[in-house]
């Protein structure tokens, strides 16, 4: 069975490129497996960047395909924040429920109508000796005022997708992945993952 290696130590991204992969029949593994490789340092500005750097430095430790994933929260009222720096934006403990809760803090002021936001997840694909394949997804909805749901991770619990009366926490991960932003970057990089 071939193996992919997902460039992340972020648990609740596994589960979802574990289900989201679960078709190829591959054997995922995650830096959660080899907890000896160092945090990649994300020093780009853009997600395409840190997508780029994180698949091309693991893939030259362990010299096999390596998808990585750079992902966040673009919110209209904020100027497109916290975006890139989504996973430090209330400081470097990285923790979900203070980036949550800085997220509401900012928008407080802010009518419903003007609280639309999206996720982008970026996902590079890099191989030994080939050039990084690179693909981003997005999806549309808006940042409610009060956490709910106990599914998914990060910013679920305050994004309610457009058209749904939940927030991405109140789906399963099944629904999740039928509407999210990493299962449509990951849609566009099928016949790359088949050949892997
Ligand atoms: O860099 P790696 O090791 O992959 O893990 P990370 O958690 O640092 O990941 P990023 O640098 O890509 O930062 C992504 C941020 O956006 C959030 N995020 C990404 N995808 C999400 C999703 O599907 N649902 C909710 N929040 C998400 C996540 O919680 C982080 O705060
Ligand atoms: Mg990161």
């Amino acid at each position: 069975m071939k193996q992919i290696i997902i460039a992340t130590k972020n648990a609740g991204k596994v589960k979802d490129f574990q289900k989201l992969l679960e078709p190829f029949h591959c054997e995922i593994k995650s830096l959660l497996d080899f907890p000896e490789i160092a945090d990649v340092e994300e020093t780009g500005t853009t997600f395409e960047e840190n997508a780029t750097l994180k698949a091309e430095t693991i893939c030259d430790i362990v010299q096999q395909p390596v998808i990585a994933d750079d992902s966040g929260l673009e919110i209209d009222a904020l100027n497109g924040e916290p975006g890139v720096y989504s996973a430090r934006y209330a400081g470097e403990q990285k923790n979900d429920a203070d980036n949550l809760n800085k997220v509401l803090h900012n928008l407080k002021e802010t009518k419903e109508i003007d609280r639309t936001a999206r996720f982008v997840c970026v996902i590079a694909i890099a191989e030994p000796n080939k050039e990084t394949i690179i693909k981003r997804g997005e999806c549309e909805g808006a940042i409610v005022f009060e956490p709910k749901g106990e599914h998914g991770f990060g910013y679920d619990p305050i994004f309610r997708p457009k058209g749904l009366d939940l927030t991405m926490a109140e789906l399963t991960l099944e629904e999740k992945n039928k509407i999210s932003h990493r299962k449509n970057a990951l849609d566009q990089l099928v016949n790359w993952v088949k050949e892997l």
